[in-house]
């Protein structure tokens, strides 16, 4: 088995837990609350750029040319990805760029970028591209079933599709075959490491839903 598919069926049942999350399954029947999903794209803006920049460090610590080019991009689009978000989804939901100015990072989208830019700073290539798979993954299948459950004429069908079609997804595919070929030629102690990192992002994916669910912000 590879390392994708080893990951992916070690963590399905928080997989399953992640689809059936109230956000999600709103989302999916149209019935979000539309602050809900306010707060939820406030806090997506940010972690885009936080992904960005932990996709950059892997791409400058790839091992061939191939992932420099492959990572680079995607922090690119990541960026790109924020910056649409403000023209398209935010504009059409009044979210102003000063209500966005003001909105700081709630605790787990905060916890989150961190995760993602110290593990990519401070841990080996093949663990850095291990936490950042679910970002990819986990969106794109989480996109799937949405796809599957979405009633028609769902407010958040253009959101959906964003995640659930096939243009973001043939980013995925090039992700994982990226994964499994470092994770082929990666020790066992760094592929238990992989592990770690992948479980940790796939949580850290359900607390941001969970968090924007309820617009948890800091206690104190
Ligand atoms: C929290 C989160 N994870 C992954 C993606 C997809 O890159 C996203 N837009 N937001």
């Amino acid at each position: 088995m590879t390392f994708c598919e080893q990951a992916w069926q070690r963590n399905l049942p928080l997989f399953n837990a992640t689809v059936a999350l109230p956000f999600n399954q709103a989302l999916a029947n149209g019935s979000l609350a539309r602050d809900a999903f306010q707060h939820y794209m406030i806090q997506d803006a940010h972690y885009l750029v936080a992904f960005g920049r932990a996709l950059a460090i892997a791409g400058g610590k790839a091992d061939d040319a191939e992932g420099v080019v492959q990572f680079s991009q995607a922090a690119q689009e990541a960026v790109v990805t924020e910056r649409l978000l403000h023209d398209s989804f935010m504009r059409a939901y009044d979210v102003t760029p000063e209500i966005f100015q003001r909105t700081p990072l709630s605790p787990a989208c905060h916890h989150y970028c961190h995760f993602l830019q110290s593990t990519a700073w401070s841990r080996p290539y093949a663990v850095a591209l291990a936490a950042l798979l679910p970002c990819f993954w986990i969106y794109a299948e989480v996109g799937v079933e949405l796809q599957k459950r979405s009633v028609p004429g769902n407010p958040y069908q253009g959101w959906i599709d964003t995640y659930g079609g096939e243009e973001f997804h043939a980013h995925v595919r090039a992700v994982r075959e990226t994964v499994d070929a470092v994770a082929a030629q990666a020790d066992a102690k760094t592929v238990a490491e992989m592990h770690q990192a992948y479980t940790d992002a796939a949580r850290l994916e359900w607390m941001f839903w969970d968090s924007a669910y309820h617009m948890a912000v800091w206690p104190c």
